[in-house]
């Protein structure tokens, strides 16, 4: 039995925030804002576990109404929903992922994010993929205004 989901976010940038994307800080001149660290590439990965699980989105189980999220780690959501994942007898197959930023440049930060959430993720690096694209200097992504993201999972039947 195997189960796809998808997730897509987006977080708009602030001054005296730090970037933090796929559980790691970059170095760059504002970070992005949220009512947790805004973590847009963990938050993509946990839409995409619930999706295939089916059980709905993040802001369900982690309302940004909810003092106890105010700045919280997003890997430790992540971690939340993939205990849910486990339970269900499903393990990763692989999943693929695209930030989308005019900047900053990803390509140095790649292998790190996707070990990190490999490790999250409880699977090998060779399951999870993580590509990064601008879109040209068009849209909100282009002019610097936030960072988006997005993702495909299939989960497959633990044996
Ligand atoms: N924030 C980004 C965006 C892109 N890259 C890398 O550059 C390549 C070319 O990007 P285009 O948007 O011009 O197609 C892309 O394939 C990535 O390897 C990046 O590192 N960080
Ligand atoms: C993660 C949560 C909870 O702290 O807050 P945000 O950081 O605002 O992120 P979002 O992508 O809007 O997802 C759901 C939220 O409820």
């Amino acid at each position: 039995m195997i189960r796809v989901g998808q997730g897509f976010d987006v977080h708009e940038f602030a001054e005296n925030r730090p970037l933090i994307i796929g559980g790691i800080e970059i170095p760059h001149e504002r970070g992005l804002i949220g009512h947790s660290d805004a973590d847009v590439l963990l938050h993509t990965i946990t839409d995409a576990a619930l999706g295939a699980i089916g059980e709905g989105d993040i802001g369900r189980h982690f309302p940004d109404t909810d003092p106890d999220f105010k700045d919280a780690d997003s890997a430790k959501l992540l971690e939340h929903i993939w205990k849910l994942v486990d339970a269900r007898g499903y393990k990763l197959g692989n999943i693929d992922c695209t930030i989308i930023a005019q900047k900053p440049k990803m390509a140095p930060y790649i292998e790190t994010i996707r070990a990190r959430v490999a490790e999250l993720l409880q699977a090998d690096a060779s399951q999870v993929n993580v590509k990064a694209t601008t879109t040209e200097k068009l849209g909100f992504t282009g002019r610097e205004e936030g960072i988006a993201s997005m993702a495909t999972i299939l989960l497959v039947k633990k044996d």
